[in-house]
C-alpha cells in the first residue's frame, strides 16, 4: 500500500526520502508537474510529485491537476497527501500552524477539473458532499496529536485562481463565506481524486495572515518563505507519525 505525497509550495523534496527511481507518466490529459519519485519513507513506500514542477515553475493556475491525479491512480498509490501553503483568515490560523481542512469552496475559474467531461456514455454526477478522505483525515488529527503538533483539525479552504494573492475586500468576503484559509489549489485537485476514488486529505501550513488581515499593509512573499520552512519540519514529523498508521 504506497502514500502519494503532492508537495506544494515549500516542499519539492522530502528529506530522509530514500529514492529507487523516478518515473515520467504521459497521461491521456498531457504531462504531469514532473517525473514522480518513488522511494521509501521511514521504511514505507511512498511516491512523491511537486506540484509546481521540482524547479517550482508551474503556477497554480497552470498545475495540470488531471494529469497528477491520473498518473498517481496509474501507478496504483493507495491514497494521497496533498501538502499546501495557505493564507490564514480565522482567528486560530496563524501563521507556523499546521491545518487539516474538512471542506472546501471553489472559486477557481476557467481550470480543467473533471475525468467527466466528455467522451461519456452517461453523465456522472460524484458525491461530495466531505470532499476530504474521513479516514485519512482521522489518521492525520491521531498522528499530529501524537507528534506533539498543535494542528488546528478542521477548516474550510478556499481556493482562487491565483496566481496574484487576494484583495483586502475578497479575503472579507470569503471570511463572510464561511472561509478559514485561502489557497490557489485545493481545487480541482480534491474533486479530481475523489472522481478517481482515490483517498485525499490536505495538510497545509499557514505562511501568513490572508490580505488585509491583522493590520497588515501588505502580503510580504519573504515571510511567507521563512514561515513555510519552519512549517516543513512540522510536515516531516508528522509524516513519520502517518506513515506508521497508514
Ligand atoms: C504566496 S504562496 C502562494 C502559492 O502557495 C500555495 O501553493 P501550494 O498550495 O501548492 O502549496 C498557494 O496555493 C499558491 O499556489
Ligand atoms: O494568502 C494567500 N493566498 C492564497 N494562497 C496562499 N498561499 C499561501 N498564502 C496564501
Amino acid at each position: 500500500m504506497t502514500l502519494a505525497i503532492i508537495g506544494g509550495t515549500g516542499l519539492t523534496s522530502l528529506n530522509g526520502l530514500e529514492i529507487e527511481r523516478r518515473e515520467m507518466v504521459h497521461t491521456p490529459y498531457g504531462e504531469p508537474s514532473g517525473p514522480i519519485t518513488h522511494g521509501v519513507l521511514d521504511g514505507k513506500p511512498v511516491m512523491f510529485l511537486a506540484r509546481h514542477g521540482y524547479g517550482h515553475t508551474i503556477p497554480p493556475h497552470k498545475v495540470n491537476y488531471r494529469a497528477n491525479i491520473w498518473a498517481l491512480k496509474h501507478l496504483n498509490a493507495n491514497w494521497i497527501l496533498a501538502v499546501a501553503a495557505v493564507g490564514g483568515i480565522a482567528e486560530d490560523l496563524s501563521p507556523g500552524r499546521l491545518v487539516f481542512p474538512d471542506q472546501i469552496i471553489d472559486y477557481t475559474w476557467y481550470r480543467d477539473h473533471t475525468f467527466f467531461g466528455e467522451n461519456l456514455s452517461q453523465v456522472v454526477h460524484i458525491d461530495f458532499t466531505q470532499p476530504y478522505d474521513r479516514g485519512l483525515r482521522a489518521l492525520l488529527i491521531e498522528s499530529a496529536r501524537a507528534a506533539g503538533i498543535d494542528a488546528v483539525e478542521q477548516g474550510t479552504y478556499g481556493a482562487t485562481q491565483g496566481p496574484r494573492l487576494e484583495t483586502a475586500a475578497e479575503i472579507s468576503r470569503m471570511a463572510r463565506d464561511g472561509c478559514s484559509m485561502v489557497g490557489m489549489t485545493g481545487m480541482p485537485e480534491v474533486a479530481l481524486a475523489r472522481e478517481l476514488e482515490l483517498p485525499y486529505a490536505t495538510c497545509a501550513v499557514v505562511a501568513n495572515w490572508a490580505a488585509g488581515l491583522h493590520g497588515q499593509t501588505v502580503v510580504a512573499m519573504s515571510e511567507i518563505e521563512s514561515t513555510l520552512r519552519t512549517g516543513m519540519t512540522q510536515v516531516r514529523k508528522l509524516l513519520t507519525e502517518l506513515i506508521h498508521r497508514l
